[in-house]
């Protein structure tokens, strides 16, 4: 298994290009099984989890084909049919994101068995509410040994949809489903990340009506089929505001481009009352930190716009050498502070009680052996490592490969000391 070495203490001084967001980027693929004309989606980021998608998708019956064009990365996915309507544990127990084929196999035939679902283990992560769309939608679903048997022979109908909690997937997935249903579908109480907004976009190319995506109220208008389309992923709002955070903790000057900094407003103002300075630009933004040591701020993770639980672990790292006390509230998930045992192990100074933990800066923190335990995690203790003295080691960083396209090559060009060991310990970079 590779891991990744640091060597802390270097300045971050540089320009980064934010990639195209993987949250976004694994439910548009999931939406080329809806028409049986080509979808062409630009500002791809090459990652394990696009990979894996695009296995389960071939099994499908989909084409998937990566290229280079003049817009950049693009993926090339067509499903002229559906081959089979079988999505097996080994393909969905990867990433949380493959269950969101489930809705459209059934919209497009009418029925699917789908593994539930993997992804981070940052809790207990249930699909009670992607399972009652669909079936508010007609579906007749039924559980057994893992699997999800799916059924609506006669297609699905369009419903008034009220989710009792926000839920991202859920809401995706019922867009997913009820674009090409009979009749119109309301969700109400619905997510408003902008993955959601890109999503809609995406359908509405591909000859969709759906509305509001983005707001807590969707409206979708079921259209007989869809047609194929090109669209561009929107930025990574996660990847952006990693990088932001990184250039905090290592301090200097690193320029964010190809990036919406609109989309990460709830970081950036606690960046900027930390003490970071914080200048957007045309494409993206600035973040610079001079050598005084930042201020200890609270932060409550919130469904968007509120501060994202996906930048919880980082702003941790962060808050870890901040000067004074830090609370950190995390309401979204309900285990995850698994870097916080990993980020003690660099002399960290945190306790965790429930969904708070309370963060005593340090005045340095020191190279050690950690280990990453999810997506975020693992980027966490990378940020951790750019300041520790001497050398970090992050072992299992597959974690981290399913989210962040050229990790080591993006931070390398900044002037930090990053490199990847292969798992026969051989040094990549
Ligand atoms: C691939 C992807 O896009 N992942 C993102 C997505 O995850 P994901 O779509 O899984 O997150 P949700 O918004 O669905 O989860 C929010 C909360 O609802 C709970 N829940 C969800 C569905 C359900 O049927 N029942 C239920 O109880 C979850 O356990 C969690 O506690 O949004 C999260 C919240 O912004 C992000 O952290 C993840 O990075
Ligand atoms: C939790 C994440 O991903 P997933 O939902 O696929 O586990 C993430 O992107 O931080």
């Amino acid at each position: 298994m590779d891991r990744i070495a640091i060597i802390g203490g270097a300045q971050l001084h540089g320009e980064i290009p934010v990639s195209g967001a993987k949250n976004s980027a694994i439910k548009l693929m999931a939406a080329s099984l809806l028409t049986d004309e080509p979808l062409r989606l630009t500002n791809m980021p090459r990652l394990a989890d696009t990979r894996f998608l695009g296995k389960l998708l071939s099994r499908l019956g989909a084409s998937v084909t990566e290229s280079d064009g003049p817009d950049g990365q693009q993926t090339l996915l067509h499903a002229p049919e559906i081959t089979s309507g079988f999505a097996p544990y080994d393909l969905v127990r990867q990433m949380r994101a493959s269950f969101n084929v489930l809705g459209p196999l059934i919209a497009r035939t009418g029925q699917a068995k789908v593994s539930l679902p993997g992804g981070c283990t940052i809790g207990a992560r249930p699909v009670d509410l992607h399972l009652q769309a669909l079936e508010a939608l007609g579906a007749k679903i039924d559980l057994h040994e893992g699997y999800v048997y799916a059924q609506a022979p006669r297609g699905l109908k369009g419903a008034e949809i009220t989710f009792p909690f926000v839920s991202v997937g859920a809401t995706e997935h019922a867009m997913l489903a009820a674009v090409i249903a009979d009749g119109v579908t309301v969700l109400h109480n619905a997510a408003c990340e902008p993955e959601l907004l890109d999503l809609q976009e995406c359908l509405n190319a591909m000859g969709a009506k759906v509305e509001g995506a983005g707001t807590p109220t969707v409206t979708i208008t079921g259209v007989a089929r869809l047609h194929g389309a090109t669209h561009a992923v929107i930025p990574d709002r996660i990847e952006m505001g990693t990088f932001a955070v990184a250039a905090a903790m290592a301090g200097g000057e690193v320029r964010l481009t190809r990036a919406r900094p609109g989309l990460i407003d709830s970081l950036l103002v606690k960046l900027e009352e930390a003490g970071c300075g914080v200048e957007p630009t045309a494409d993206g933004v600035i973040i610079r930190r001079s050598a005084e040591r930042l201020k200890a701020v609270d932060i409550e993770t919130a469904a968007y716009p509120g501060f994202a639980t996906d930048l919880q672990a980082q702003f941790m790292a962060l808050m870890t050498v901040a000067d004074g006390e830090s609370r950190i509230r995390e309401t979204i998930f309900e285990n995850r502070f698994m870097h916080a045992p990993e980020l003690m192990r660099l002399g960290a100074d945190i306790s965790v009680s429930g969904g708070e933990a309370r963060v005593r800066g340090v005045a340095r923190l020191e190279g050690a052996e950690v280990m990453a335990t999810d997506l975020r995690a693992s980027v966490s203790l990378v940020i951790a490592g750019l300041v520790a003295r001497g050398e970090t080691t992050v072992s299992r960083i597959y974690h981290l490969d399913r989210g962040f396209e050229r990790l080591e090559a993006k931070l390398t060009a900044c002037g930090a000391q990053v490199r990847r060991i292969k798992g026969d310990g051989e040094a990549e970079l």
